[in-house]
């Protein structure tokens, strides 16, 4: 019999116990071992539950009792859960998180304590909830030089823009709806503001090429400033808004890395991807494009994910399968602004058409936008040729200094 103990009984956690229960047979099974839960911490009681008599308050009583082999920590956040997770793996417990926070963050340094421990630590939960994507990439798509990911990366304001564009609902309404759902984080700022897309762009980007990728290299933007008026002129260029993680390997080695809402085309692979699902695109040099596609968030998704993770690492509890990246360094990523993307902007000024003149020399050829009932004062288009971002930023901060107001900037993708 194996041992866990479960840190967190939320959204993830409870949904962990209740897999674990309710597949107990079948589990038992596939992971060759009955895996049985001594403890699960909480802040919280839960006297009502037929399985309270689990409940304890006191870490140490977990970090201390050598009957447990594996943590499965859903508790979120940077602490005390990177100390909880380090505290166990020196104590020799091998650790199953979907916390992406922490895996984005420290994921170098638990990696290496786990291999010079033999230990698995293992977060397939922590990208795209239910959606395999860590395994199929560290172990299906190892034959390939992967150079390109772009995902849907976010459940929570997926399903934010899709109730935004199918039903008109505004944008606090869906965000209370995705509340309600257990999708978002507990401070659903990180969903809203792109910060969860970049950890996981961080975590797939480290995978793929083997050197840490920190949040803090990465630009990112997210969905607050997007606005109805935006979906409308984006249907007229025959694109859907997303917001995307993306991560592209360079000719001379170095990463470009962003998080940032998109347009992309209506027959493209990741326009279809609506609610809470994600989609996730892949770029192989030998198998080509292969799209993950599921549920990105909710209770039991994320518990599909990490109960698969718990019964891998039951397996594997003598002959681990180590997952690998280095420590980062400065300059790996490239500097966002020496990138180029095409961009759909709109803009407010008392001369329409002086603007699309002035948008034509500075950007060449560029396709107009429409709406019903834009204001005379409104222009919204689309740039055919890519743009640098920082000649952009250059123009644009022109443009505001001689009076014209800059109301949406959206890239657009090709995916
Ligand atoms: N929700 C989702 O769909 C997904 C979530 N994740 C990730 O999984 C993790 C958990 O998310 P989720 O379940 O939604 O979060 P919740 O906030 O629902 O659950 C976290 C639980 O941990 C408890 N907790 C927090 N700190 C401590 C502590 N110091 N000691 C004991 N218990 C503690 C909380 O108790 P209390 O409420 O009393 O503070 C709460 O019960 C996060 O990292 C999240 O990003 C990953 C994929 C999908
Ligand atoms: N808040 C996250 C939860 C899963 O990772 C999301 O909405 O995607």
């Amino acid at each position: 019999m194996v041992q866990i103990a479960v840190l967190g009984h939320g959204t993830v956690g409870s949904g962990v116990v209740e897999v674990l229960r309710k597949n107990h047979g079948s589990i038992t099974k596939k992971a060759h071992d009955e895996i049985h839960i001594k403890y699960i911490l909480d802040l919280r009681e839960f006297p009502d539950l037929p399985y309270a008599d689990k409940f304890v308050k006191d870490f140490s009583a977990i970090e201390n009792d050598p009957e447990v082999d594996i943590v499965v920590e859903c508790m979120g956040g940077l602490h005390p859960a990177y100390d909880f997770v380090k505290a166990c793996m020196l104590k020799g417990k091998h650790v199953v998180t979907s916390n992406k926070e922490l895996v984005a963050t420290k994921g170098a340094e638990l990696l290496k304590i786990a291999r010079e421990k033999n230990l698995s630590f293992l977060f397939e939960a922590s990208v795209g909830g239910g959606i395999p994507i860590i395994r199929p990439l560290y172990q299906c798509l190892a034959a390939n030089e992967v150079y390109e990911i772009a995902g849907i990366l976010n459940g929570t304001t997926n399903f934010i823009l899709t109730k935004m564009i199918r039903e008109q609902m505004s944008f606090q309404d869906a965000l209370d709806m995705a509340q309600k759902l257990g999708y978002a984080e507990r401070d659903p700022s990180a969903d809203v503001q792109g910060d969860d897309s970049c950890r996981k762009i961080c975590i797939l980007a480290s995978l793929v090429f083997g050197k840490h990728v920190y949040p803090e290299q990465v630009h990112t933007e997210g969905i607050t400033n997007i606005t109805l008026e935006d979906v409308e002129y984006a249907e007229s260029l025959d694109g859907v808004i997303k917001l995307l993680g993306r991560v592209k390997k360079l000719e001379d080695g170095h990463l470009s890395v962003m998080v940032c809402p998109a347009i992309v085309g209506r027959s493209g692979q990741l326009a279809s991807v609506e609610d809470v699902f994600n989609g996730i695109l892949v770029r192989g040099d030998a198998v080509g494009d292969v799209v993950f596609y599921g549920r990105g968030a909710g209770k039991l998704p994320t518990a599909s994910a990490v109960v698969g993770d718990v019964i891998d690492c039951v397996k594997r509890l003598e002959y681990k399968k180590y997952l690998y990246w280095e420590d980062g360094e400065k300059g790996y990523v490239k500097d966002y602004r020496e990138t180029s993307s095409r961009f759909y902007l709109r803009l407010k000024a008392s001369d329409a058409q002086k603007v699309l003149d002035a948008a034509k020399v500075a950007f060449g050829e560029i396709q107009e936008a429409h709406r019903a009932n834009a204001p005379s004062d409104e222009v919204a288009f689309a740039t055919a040729e890519e743009i640098q971002e920082s000649k952009l930023e250059q123009v644009l901060s022109q443009w505001e200094q001689d009076g014209t107001q800059v109301l949406g900037c959206i890239r657009l993708f090709d995916y």
